[in-house]
């Protein structure tokens, strides 16, 4: 057990009660509820996932041994607009002076720094916004865009490319622009350089631009209680302030391998944020009804249900047991398993509703599921004009009515005749059934499962998985007890049930990232909702898998009167884009774009 007593870690042993008091407490509640608040160690498993700014030595090593320049030295910025949800739209021009701890940059040096470091904050996702008129068209690129998830994490920042022209007339006199705003000393991690160059002005020579100047506005989420998140941060001081007695600390000789115990400052970490009303923990999953736990395991696999979620406490191990809950999904798996009740009931069912040893078991099949046990509240012609764009379905219907009027086989007509009907037509449970049969592929079942989801007939996600549970666990049972039952069928279904278990977004009714059926957060609604100006860069930066991409395919849907420059490093990633972007979005990799440009011209060069 670790804990932090006046910024140092310390290592203390904790009895069981100790464990369940701290459990109980504050402190001990919140590295479950808020992980991001708890103070980040050199020790931290998850530390190279935060996002980091460049170090001194990766600035260094860019300028001095690399050709490479920047990207704002490749298109004309003017302007240098900074967007948040709790600012006002301001345009500023460059700034003619910058002050570091006390110290007057020239605009030369500020470019210098601010050149480099946007080339490193940017690594990972880059969007450049650019508007040129080309003959009456007006050609929107983007190379460039992060989500920036810093103390103003939705804050979109553009930098201007030559801060180094004298434009002092376009500043406000009174407005500093800060240029590292957002970055806190958190983001350099133990970067030894760093430490050893220091940070406070006492340590160097060396003119740094002043960090905790980005840093004045947040506080710690920890400190906030019941005042308003404002009110909070204008109350705690800022974290550069204590960082810088801590480096002064060590300054005098003393070595801590541990961070200082700060919580991470940003009250709107991640692109959901952490609005002010949830910085307290809010209760806990049993204060949840019933229904809704049910709603939350029916999505979980058997196996956690029976392996984990059954264990947790009594309450939820009645939800598992109760026969009404999934089960057909759970009848699939003890089947699996072999257990002996399971397979009991599952061989009653088969030999009961002839499926097999029997020469029509299939077509019993179809009729054992006709009669599936729903909701009542399902609609069955609801559902049957769902599945009726499929286009398996006229197959589906002439194989019933084939069957139905096969009068030669008295069996068959036996059977198909207990078939229920609806208006005239047939069971859709029994359509669905056939469909399922007829499938060439998984594409098949996922279209299916698809239209039931559009239009919601089945009302609950597991009202449909639960029907596909049941075709694979008759599917299943007859082959292992020898029937003629290709295993190509139950492989459809079964993948099927295993994406929308594992992989539920691409079960939409769109598969791109960018689907319109995504909604958008907060965050990234203030992003899209910019009007991004010519001749301006937008960063937006964030953890990877949070939404760069879908929300510029937003940005790209709601301006159709645009056309965007989407630049991929390779092929494979172009083609992913090409689909996902809507068409205003032309999508091209660095070499093309090479290659059209000079590459043309030594192309009469290339040897045959
Ligand atoms: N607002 C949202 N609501 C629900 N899902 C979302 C939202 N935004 C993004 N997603 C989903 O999150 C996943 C990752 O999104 P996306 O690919 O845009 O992230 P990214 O930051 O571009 O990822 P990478 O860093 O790998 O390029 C996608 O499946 C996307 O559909």
């Amino acid at each position: 057990m670790e804990s932090a007593t006046k910024g140092k870690a310390k290592r203390r042993h904790l009895s069981a009660s100790s464990c369940a008091d701290l459990g109980q407490s504050r402190d001990g509640s919140q590295p479950l509820t808020d992980p991001l608040a708890v103070p980040r160690s050199s020790k931290d498993p998850n530390r190279a996932l935060y996002p980091r700014t460049p170090t001194k030595r990766r600035r260094r090593a860019s300028a001095g041994e690399s050709n490479q320049r920047g990207i704002v030295e490749f298109f004309p910025i003017t302007d240098v607009v900074r967007v948040s949800p709790q600012k006002t739209v301001t345009l500023n021009g460059p700034k003619h002076e910058q002050e570091r701890d006390g110290e007057v940059l020239t605009p030369t040096e500020v470019k210098e720094e601010e050149d480099r470091g946007g080339q490193v904050l940017t690594s990972t996702a880059q969007v450049k916004v650019k508007q040129e008129d080309r003959g009456g068209q007006v050609l929107t690129s983007i190379a460039q865009v992060k989500v920036k998830q810093e103390p103003n994490a939705d804050e979109v920042m553009c930098t201007p490319k030559k801060l180094h022209l004298p434009i002092k007339q376009e500043v406000e006199e009174d407005e500093e622009v800060d240029y590292m705003e957002g970055i806190t000393e958190d983001m350099f991690g133990d970067d030894d350089d760093f430490e050893r160059e220091g940070l406070t002005p006492s340590k160097t020579n060396t003119p740094h631009l002043d960090r905790g100047a980005g840093c004045s506005k947040w506080t710690s989420p920890s400190s906030l209680s019941s005042t308003t998140a404002q009110s909070a941060a204008s109350a705690a001081p800022p974290r550069s302030a204590s960082r810088r007695l801590h480096l002064g600390h060590r300054g005098d000789g003393e070595e801590e391998e541990e961070d200082t115990a700060e919580p991470l400052p940003d009250p709107m970490f991640g692109l959901l944020g952490v609005r002010e009303g949830l910085l307290e923990p809010q209760g806990c999953l049993l204060d949840l009804p019933e229904e809704v736990l049910r709603q939350v395991f029916s999505l979980l696999p058997a196996a956690d249900l029976y392996g984990s979620v059954q264990y947790v406490c009594r309450a939820w191990r009645d939800i598992i047991a109760d026969p009404q809950f999934v089960p057909w999904k759970k009848l699939y798996y003890r089947y699996l398993m072999r257990e002996p009740m399971a397979v009991k009931d599952l061989c009653a069912i088969l030999t009961e509703n002839c499926m097999i040893k029997e020469e029509l078991s299939l077509v019993n099949m179809f009729r054992y599921m006709s009669e599936f046990k729903h909701s009542k509240r399902v609609d069955l012609e609801c559902v049957l004009r769902s599945v009726s764009t499929h286009r398996l379905y006229p197959q589906a219907l002439s194989c019933i009515a084939y069957l139905r009027t096969a009068q030669s086989h008295t069996l068959l007509e036996a059977i198909m005749g207990g078939v229920p009907s609806i208006t005239g037509g047939p069971s859709p449970w029994c359509v669905m059934a056939v469909m399922l049969l007829l499938a060439d592929g998984v594409g098949d079942v996922l279209s299916l499962v698809r239209l039931l989801r559009r239009t919601d007939c089945l009302l609950t996600p597991e009202g449909v998985s639960e029907y596909l549970w049941a075709v694979a666990t008759l599917l299943l049972a007859m082959k292992d007890k020898g029937e003629a039952v290709c295993a190509r069928l139950h492989y459809n279904v079964y993948y099927v049930l295993q994406m929308m278990e594992n992989s539920p977004v691409t079960l939409g009714t769109e598969a791109s990232p960018g689907a319109s059926n995504v909604r958008v957060t907060h965050e990234q609604q203030v992003i899209i909702n910019h009007d991004i100006q010519p001749g301006q860069v937008v960063k937006i930066m964030a953890f990877a898998g949070t939404g760069k991409t879908t929300t510029l395919v937003q940005i790209a849907r709601m301006r159709p009167h645009l056309r965007f420059l989407y630049v991929a490093f390779n092929k494979s990633v172009q083609t992913h884009a090409q689909r996902s972007f809507p068409i205003n979005v032309h999508c091209k990799t660095i070499h093309s774009m090479a290659f059209s440009a000079v590459g043309r011209r030594a192309e009469p060069l290339w040897p045959p």
